[in-house]
């Protein structure tokens, strides 16, 4: 069991943006641009669904954690804090995925 929160490591990730490139994975990646970001973002989500796919649940677990954080960068990147995305999740609670799909298609 951790206490260790989304939040928490979108802490760490506005910290070290501020880090020299050559001290932080973070800033490096940063300074790189938003394409470095958005490509490992895509990569890292990619390896997560093969890993779901073929049932590696070490492999599953390891590439979400890469999947977060690599989001947790690209919003840093973007001046989008975490909260604006739990606000949206938050909203979306109040239907469910299928009838908002459903008032799509009409
Ligand atoms: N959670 C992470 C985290 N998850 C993954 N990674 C890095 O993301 C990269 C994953 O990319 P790959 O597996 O493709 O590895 P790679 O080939 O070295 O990557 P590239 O050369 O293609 O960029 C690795 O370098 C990992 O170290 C992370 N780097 C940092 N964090 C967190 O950010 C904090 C600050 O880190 P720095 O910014 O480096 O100080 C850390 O203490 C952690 O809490």
């Amino acid at each position: 069991m951790t206490t260790f929160s989304l939040e928490d490591l979108a802490r760490i990730v506005a910290e070290r943006a501020a880090a020299p490139a050559s001290e932080s994975y973070t800033a490096k990646l940063l300074v790189d641009g938003p394409a470095k970001a958005a490509k490992k973002l895509g990569e890292e989500a990619v390896e997560a669904a093969i890993a779901a796919v073929q049932g590696d649940r070490q492999s599953l677990t390891a590439e979400s954690a890469d999947v977060l954080y690599h989001l947790l960068v690209l919003l840093q990147g973007a001046n989008i804090p975490l909260i604006d995305v739990m606000a949206e999740l938050e909203r979306r609670t109040a239907q469910s995925g299928l009838a908002e799909k459903a008032a799509r298609k009409t």
